[in-house]
């Protein structure tokens, strides 16, 4: 299936000069949004994973359903002031902002196998903190995966070390 189809783009918003790639084209079509859940629970398979991490909102709207396709549990990154229990924080630039996440402090094991999910990968930024917060823990980051990747913004170069894929690639 080509699932770039589905994603709607959005020139200049939220900001002058962002293109907006919206998924909720492909979430609003069932074939769509069950494929894409489906490859990146194949990916998962085989990488041994004990729990789904997700940032605040769109990591929530992958990682949900693949963690439960996976028969595992699903840990929320969320946006400062939303968790009601002890948590740990990582403040860092996004492609049209700043942000601070935060994660519950037993949100995971020591020793983990994490699979961290997000719809998109820009600058990396959001995913780097994620993986900061999970490795803060005593997490493994065992595999990420996003449905949409903007290679023009190199998130990969933060990632080195790390196995992710990508289902939607743009180059420019
Ligand atoms: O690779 P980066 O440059 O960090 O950008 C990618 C992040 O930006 C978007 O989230 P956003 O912070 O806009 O929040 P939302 O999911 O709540 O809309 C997107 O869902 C990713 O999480
Ligand atoms: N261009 C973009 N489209 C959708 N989500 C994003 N998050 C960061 N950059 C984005």
């Amino acid at each position: 299936m080509d699932l770039k189809q589905y994603v709607s783009e959005v020139e200049n918003w939220p900001k002058e000069g962002v293109q907006f790639k919206d998924i909720t084209t492909i979430m609003d079509n069932g074939k769509a949004y069950g494929y894409a859940v489906d490859q990146i629970a194949e990916y998962a398979k085989d990488l041994d994973i004990d729990i789904v991490v997700g940032p605040e909102a769109r990591g929530f709207i992958i990682g949900c359903p693949v963690a439960y396709k996976l028969g595992i549990g699903f840990a929320p990154v969320r946006k400062p002031g939303k968790l009601p229990r002890e948590t740990v924080a990582f403040e860092y630039d996004l492609e049209y902002g700043q942000n601070t996440l935060e994660m519950h402090k037993d949100a995971i094991k020591p020793g983990a196998r994490v699979l961290i999910t997000d719809d998109l990968l820009a600058t990396g930024g959001t995913v780097k903190a994620t993986i900061k917060l999970i490795e803060e823990l005593g997490g493994v980051v065992a595999g990420m995966a996003f449905l949409i990747e903007l290679e023009y913004l190199n998130g990969k170069s933060l990632l080195d070390g790390y196995d992710y894929i990508s289902l939607i690639k743009y180059e420019d």
